[in-house]
């Protein structure tokens, strides 16, 4: 965990932690006393994250799903853990790959996220001197096919009601500060939001869970926003992670335990919908996605 959390605390375009110099400094003491909470986090969700198991079959999914179109190999990596974009493009490069679409699983885009995935791949690429073309998808926030099967979840979810459930959109929460920079996150998050509504002709809540340290955050936060609405009357709640296309502890623990629970004492039942994970129709859109760049080949 405290690699990990070193990593992460580590990375300038996530969080800065005073001067350039002290970054690394102060990132070892926040990583050795956040642990111990993270570790808890993910005790409760089985001693670890899916993520990179279920990033590896959506790897899969895709390779197979584009496998008429064209030459693809598909490899993931990982921003703060192995595998690194440092393991990943030399084993591109032995396999002889000269150009790379990256597709960052963020479907809305930010700087602490996936600018900051870009940016390590593309300084890897040129510290290991490896001369490939890397082509960005930089954010993919209505893309039809993802926003056909994530409206698909909402369905699905409503169905399991007995009475019609409060729709609520918890996104990953980020310091306000980066809006005020211009990050467009949550433009892109209101992107996501609006095309899934003219589908699902249901007007739902944004709010912004998982917020992690001293600074003014989105608004409202996940919690405030239960209360709002238990204090409203609402007895039914559906859950939509809306920044997130697969399972990990911010979903298995923090929405279906820790909000569920919260929900609960609250007097309201709380359900999330399922993961998009290695859905065919999700493994679709990506699909469509690498095959809507420039140079791909086109498809059959
Ligand atoms: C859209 C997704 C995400 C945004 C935006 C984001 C911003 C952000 N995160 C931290 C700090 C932590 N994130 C951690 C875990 C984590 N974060 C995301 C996604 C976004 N983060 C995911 C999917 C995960 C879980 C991965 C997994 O292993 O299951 C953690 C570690 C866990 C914990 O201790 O809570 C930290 C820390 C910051 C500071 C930030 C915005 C600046
Ligand atoms: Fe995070
Ligand atoms: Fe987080």
């Amino acid at each position: 965990m405290e690699p990990f959390l070193y990593n992460l605390f580590s990375d300038r375009q996530i969080i800065r932690l005073g001067p350039w110099f002290l970054q690394k400094f102060i990132a070892r003491r926040i990583a050795r006393k956040r642990a111990p909470k993270s570790r808890e986090s993910y005790r409760k969700i089985g001693g670890g994250s899916p993520i990179l198991a279920i990033t590896k079959q959506q790897a899969r999914a895709l390779e197979e799903a584009l496998g008429n179109s064209g030459d693809y190999l598909v490899r993931s990596c990982m921003r703060y853990w192995h595998p690194f974009a440092s393991e990943i493009l030399p084993e591109l490069a032995r396999e002889g790959v000269g150009e790379i679409i990256a597709l960052p699983l963020y479907p809305q885009y930010s700087v602490a996220t996936t600018g900051s995935s870009l940016t390590d791949l593309n300084r890897t690429a040129d510290r290991l001197k490896l001369p490939f073309t890397i082509r960005e998808i930089r954010s993919w926030p209505d893309q039809p096919q993802y926003i056909r099967c994530l409206a698909g979840r909402i369905r699905e979810g409503l169905g399991r009601f007995k009475s019609t459930p409060e729709v609520v959109y918890s996104a990953h929460s980020l310091p306000q500060k980066f809006i005020d920079e211009g990050d467009p996150y949550v433009d892109d998050l209101h992107k996501t939001i609006s095309a899934l509504e003219k589908i699902t002709g249901i007007q739902g809540h944004l709010c912004y869970q998982s917020r992690s340290g001293p600074v003014e955050w989105l608004e409202p936060s996940t919690p405030d926003m239960l209360r709002r609405l238990a204090s409203s009357g609402c007895r039914n709640i559906l859950m939509v992670p809306i920044s997130f296309v697969s399972d990990h502890v911010e979903t298995l623990y923090e929405i279906d335990m820790l909000y569920r629970d919260m929900a609960a004492e609250l007097g309201m039942e709380l359900r999330s919908t399922r993961a998009l994970n290695d859905d065919p129709e999700f493994i679709g859109a990506l699909r469509d996605l690498v095959l809507s760049q420039p140079s791909a080949p086109a498809a059959m």
